[in-house]
């Protein structure tokens, strides 16, 4: 599943540019849209490539363990830090550490961080020497972290350290000529893999496909292109609509904001609360489970959608 597919000419080209170097990366775009996958072929094409790639994401881990995460931490540190932890930062040490979501770090870890760049050194946190580490930091976010610079909750310093060189990749409502042949790539991974018939795609099913707009994007897509090659049996992929989150007419008057709330509420309604598994919220709206949780701790909500 390492094939960036579709007609993304532009971060191709600044992948190509940027991976032999050990430029900072910052990787923008909303959910689903691949921002993991570049962070790999930064990686795959780097001259790191044989060395450790960390991913690191910053709205799944517990608040409080954030730093120790990252640094590491030296037995007696903190309530419960009996052994000692190596940081992820050490264990990208020579390699690449991919730091999803950096926009979620709080601000102590983000004062840190910027130390940690600065400097190239970490401290685990509860003392021992500064350790030397040589890592290439490719960060990601789905938020507009120029924004909350001004807003006062995204240090302006670490921001520019980042930002460095941005690389964004458009929402798949605004490059829906890629649709086809992410759905031929898509169709073709899970056939094999769960030993089912490779289908032709029907033109009504591309139409149905077009006509979405996909706020869980490339991830919404092949969740929904899976669960239509396991559920096809004759030669023709089938999709069923009913899977495809449906704006109304009133919702498109709204902010994309309110629409993502309403559709996190109504998945978590429809699943009874479930977050994991087939069937669960997560899966509905085409999210990881982690971002998920936290969209709803954006948007105040719980997991009965209220
Ligand atoms: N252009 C693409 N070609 C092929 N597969 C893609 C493409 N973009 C995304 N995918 C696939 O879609 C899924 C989601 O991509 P990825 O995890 O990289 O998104 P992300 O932007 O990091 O998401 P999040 O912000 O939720 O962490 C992955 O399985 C990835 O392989």
């Amino acid at each position: 599943m390492m094939t960036l597919v579709g007609a993304l000419a532009h971060v191709r080209r600044a992948v190509e540019q940027v991976a032999p170097t050990d430029a900072t990366v910052l990787v923008l775009g909303e959910t689903g849209t691949g921002k993991e996958l570049v962070a790999r072929a930064l990686h795959e094409q780097s001259r790191r490539a044989r060395a450790a790639f960390v991913p690191v994401n910053g709205a799944a881990l517990v608040p409080a363990l954030v730093a120790s995460e990252l640094f590491g931490h030296e037995p007696g540190a903190f309530t419960g830090a009996v052994k000692r932890r190596v940081g992820r930062f050490e264990q990208a040490h020579n390699g690449t550490l991919f730091l999803d979501e950096v926009g979620d770090l709080a601000a102590d870890v983000q004062v840190t961080l910027l130390r940690v760049l600065q400097e190239g050194v970490v401290e685990r946190l509860g003392g021992g020497d500064p350790i030397a580490v040589n890592v290439r930091l490719v960060a990601a976010t789905n938020r507009d972290l120029a924004s909350e610079v001004r807003a006062g909750s995204f240090r302006a310093d670490l921001f520019y350290r980042l930002n460095v060189f941005p690389i964004t990749l458009p929402p798949l409502r605004e490059r829906k000529t890629d649709i086809p042949a992410l759905t031929a790539h898509f169709l073709a991974y899970f056939a094999q893999r769960h030993r089912r018939p490779a289908t032709i795609i029907p033109a009504r099913v591309l139409r149905t496909l077009d006509a979405h707009d996909w706020p869980g994007n490339v991830r919404e897509l092949q969740n929904v292109i899976e669960r239509a090659v396991i559920v096809s049996d004759g030669n023709e992929l089938v999709i069923d609509p009913a899977w495809l989150a449906v704006a109304s007419p009133i919702e498109t008057a709204r902010t994309w904001a309110e629409q993502e709330k309403t559709r996190i509420s109504v998945a978590l309604k429809a699943a009874d609360g479930r977050i994991y598994g087939p069937g669960g919220a997560a899966q509905r709206l085409g999210l990881k489970p982690t971002t998920l949780y936290g969209k709803m701790r954006k948007h105040g909500l719980t997991r009965d959608g209220e």
